[in-house]
């Protein structure tokens, strides 16, 4: 375990590796942005990360949106809630659709104050819930500077996370074709981000076993 962050949490030396701190603090500190993915199997210390990340953060004074695609995971993050409920995100998604937040409106100008968005369980969220954010950022974001329409979520950095062997995302009378469709990995979008990986089951951390291993 290394000590690490302002919070003065312990963060996982397989963390340390994966770069989740140094990446996302060098993104938070910078106007571009970032978007990373931190992909890992259960129990690879993801929320923990969260936790970290969000006290890291804010004890600089900044804005940090914890979200998650369902209300039970969103209750492990602080001050978490649905990621539907944060962004505004439309429960029937279609492939067009935007955020329903309008542009001059406070919960606007929360997300622009906000330095870091999480999304927990974001595999479980259909892939056109990232697009309409990506899409409407666009509108919300170009408030600040009319540049950041070229970069994935207009100069905000947003960490997904989660783990594409958990669950999927529930799509009415799908193949599992189709849900492989629905799913972000499926999207665009992923091929913009950085993918930080985790390997180390942290509940046998004792032993540091990586979990393709177990
Ligand atoms: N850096 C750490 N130091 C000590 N314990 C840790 C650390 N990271 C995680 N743990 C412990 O490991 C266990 C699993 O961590 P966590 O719940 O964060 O994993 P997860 O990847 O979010 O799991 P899941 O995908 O199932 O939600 C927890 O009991 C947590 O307290």
């Amino acid at each position: 375990m290394q000590r690490d962050w302002e919070g003065g949490r312990d963060i996982s030396r397989d963390a340390k590796e994966a770069g989740v701190q140094k990446a996302t603090a060098k993104s938070v500190g910078s106007d571009n942005g970032g978007f990373f993915f931190l992909y890992g199997y259960g129990v690879t210390g993801k929320t923990f990360i969260w936790k970290t990340l969000s006290t890291a953060v804010r004890s600089k004074g900044l804005i940090v949106l914890n979200a998650a695609s369902s209300g039970i995971a969103a209750l492990l993050l602080p001050g978490g809630r649905t990621a539907h409920s944060t962004l505004a995100i439309p429960i029937e998604i279609k492939e067009a659709s935007s955020l329903t937040m309008e542009k001059d409106s406070p919960r606007a100008d929360l997300v622009r104050a906000a330095k870091l968005i999480i999304c927990d369980e974001a595999p479980m969220m259909h892939q056109w819930c990232f697009e309409a954010v990506d899409r409407s950022m666009c509108d919300i974001m170009s408030k600040n500077d009319p540049l950041n329409e070229f970069i994935p979520f207009r100069g905000m950095t947003v960490v997904l996370g989660g783990d594409f062997r958990q669950i999927l995302p529930v799509v009415r009378k799908a193949t599992r074709h189709d849900i492989f469709d629905a799913s972000i990995n499926s999207s665009k979008i992923l091929a913009y981000s950085n993918v930080l990986r985790l390997t180390v089951n942290m509940r046998l951390s004792a032993s540091s076993v990586p979990v393709e291993q177990e």
